[in-house]
């Protein structure tokens, strides 16, 4: 990994009326490195992206690709950077290799460049097999490789996609996350955005959460989880007096987010196992009639919960 970042956001802000669509976000993506941008629908992500892609600009702060600002040099941003975006357009009677073409001439390719480029992306992509297809006739995943492709056509170091696995099969899902994989041992710096954290932990060095405009939350996915596996997810059912064992669960200063749906509760514990163990022992002891008590450790969707309070504005 470089040391000087190839995606830099330095206290971006916008305002759309009253609404702070991105509220003082700053990170950093190196190249070789794919970085999650994971947040609930309208929480600022596809506004920090376009931002960051030269189409929208901050009300304040700077965004740097490989160095130039967008505020000072979008040119050179532009050249650098090949931004996805989450809708692709309809084309009648084109076919994939005039529609990479296209794009290559637009970008200012010629001669053997533009056809060493094209080339690489149809093999790239896997899209060679499919170079006179007209568009329209793809599937959702062809289509989206193909505008995987044209992203990529000028070679950009920096590489933005806006939910690119949305509405995707499974199948489809797997073989994107390779190419992601693929452009990262490229060098690419890989900005990638979703609502579902596990559909990019696998591919992600590092996330960001973002809610409300606000990074809430930054870092591997091993140490976002490793923080919230201090935490246990308890689940107990009562028989006999539950009134009493309602009162013992919220009289506890150690047991939190407790939910009682009558003979059920539900709680967070902080703690190991032998903690755990500790916990079903006191129940017992205080005459909780426990019929069963079953811990887990919280899954990446219970810690982007957590971390997001659900908010969207
Ligand atoms: N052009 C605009 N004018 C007014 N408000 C906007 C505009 N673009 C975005 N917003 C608002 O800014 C907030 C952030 O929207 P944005 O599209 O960036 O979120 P997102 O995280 O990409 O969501 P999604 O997953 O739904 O695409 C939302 O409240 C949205 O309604």
């Amino acid at each position: 990994m470089s040391s000087h970042p190839q995606i830099e956001l330095r206290q971006v802000n916008r305002w759309f009326g009253d609404t702070h669509a991105v509220n003082d976000v700053s990170f950093e993506v190196y190249a070789g490195e794919v970085f999650g941008y994971i947040g609930p629908n309208g929480a600022g992500k596809t506004t920090s992206m376009r931002i960051l892609a030269t189409l929208d600009e901050a009300t304040s702060g700077d965004a740097l690709v490989d160095g130039f600002s967008v505020v000072e040099d979008p040119d050179r941003v532009r050249r650098r950077l090949g931004f996805m975006p989450d809708y692709f357009g309809t084309y009648d009677n084109v076919d994939v290799h005039e529609y990479l073409d296209f794009f290559a001439r637009a970008y200012g390719l010629r001669g053997t460049e533009r056809s060493r480029a094209l080339a690489f992306v149809e093999d790239f992509t896997g899209l060679d097999k499919l170079s006179t297809k007209p568009i329209n006739g793809l599937s959702k995943g062809m289509k989206q490789r193909l505008c995987l492709g044209r992203t990529m056509i000028h070679d950009p170091s920096v590489m933005v996609l806006d939910e690119p696995a949305a509405g995707l099969d499974p199948r489809a899902r797997i073989e994107l996350r390779e190419m992601i994989g693929r452009l990262a041992d490229l060098g690419k710096a890989v900005l990638i955005s979703s609502h579902i954290l596990t559909e990019l932990a696998e591919v992600c060095d590092r996330v960001g959460i973002i809610e409300q405009g606000q990074l809430v939350a930054v870092g591997s996915v091993d140490d976002i989880s490793r923080k919230a596996e201090a935490t246990a997810m308890v689940e107990v059912r009562f028989v006999g007096d539950v009134p009493r064992a309602h009162q013992w669960l919220h009289d506890r200063r150690d047991l939190h987010e407790v939910r009682i749906d009558e003979r059920k509760a539900t709680l967070t514990h902080a703690g190991d196992e032998a903690a755990q163990a500790q916990l079903l022992r006191e129940m017992i002891q205080a005459g909780l009639k426990v019929v069963e008590f079953r811990c887990r450790t919280k899954s990446l969707e219970d810690i982007f919960l957590e971390v997001t309070e659900g908010r969207v504005q």
